[in-house]
């Protein structure tokens, strides 16, 4: 059995790599699965360096290759915040409708044309005596005034699409890894990964 481990403790992230890599044989396991793996601190200062320290930290730890995600939404308006602090961005707690709502408030007087924003995702590919593989996907949107839709996490249910006229919490989990930051890295992984096979 082909088994991939995901430094992740996001369950919204999970199913996501569980979408993508389950067809490819994997069984794909996260640290939900395992409650005794040390929490990494997050404190770089790039979606880079913090993917690093969670593939680094956990990598180690299970003396395996591992992948880790660090992703986030920039805004525009708000000169790309909160970025690499957006799952903390209204408090410690990392909760979604908190940090919906401080970013709709922080947003009020800003006209539709200058709501443009991405989501960004850097995904870090690690183990024993190994270079770390480093790949990174995008994702253009427009944070609208109000929420719609209830599938994802995260900021989704205010991450408009223009492309699929859906916001990311309208659609479903095929539509939304097709064009998303997480599915479009994880794309740019699974040549590296296939090619890799039996190392993994
Ligand atoms: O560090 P791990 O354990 O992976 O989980 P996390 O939720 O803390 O993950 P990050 O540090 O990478 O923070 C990313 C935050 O950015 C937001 N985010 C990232 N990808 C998203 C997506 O696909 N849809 C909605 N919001 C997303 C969401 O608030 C996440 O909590
Ligand atoms: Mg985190």
């Amino acid at each position: 059995m082909k088994e991939m481990i995901i430094a992740t403790k996001n369950a919204g992230k999970a199913k996501e790599f569980i979408e993508i890599f389950s067809p490819m044989g994997y069984t794909v396991k996260t640290l939900l699965d395992f409650p005794d793996a040390p929490d990494i601190e997050e404190t770089g200062a790039t979606f880079e360096e913090n993917a690093l320290l969670k593939a680094e930290g956990i990598a180690k730890y299970f003396n395996r290759i591992v992948i880790a995600d660090d992703s986030g939404l920039a805004i525009d308006a708000l000169e790309g915040r909160p970025g690499v602090y957006s799952a903390r961005y209204a408090g410690e707690s990392k909760d979604d409708e908190a940090n919906i709502a401080k970013v709709l408030e922080e947003l009020k007087e800003v006209p539709e044309e200058k709501r443009t924003a991405h989501f960004h995702c850097t995904l870090a590919l690690t183990g024993p005596c190994m270079e770390p593989v480093i790949v990174e996907g995008m994702c253009d949107g427009v944070i609208l005034t109000e929420k719609r839709g209830t599938s994802g996490f995260g900021y989704d249910p205010i991450f408009y699409v223009p492309a699929l006229g859906k916001t990311m919490a309208e659609m479903n989990g095929e539509e939304k890894n097709s064009i998303s930051h997480r599915g479009n890295a994880i794309r740019k992984l699974r040549e590296w990964v296939k090619n890799a096979e039996g190392v993994i």
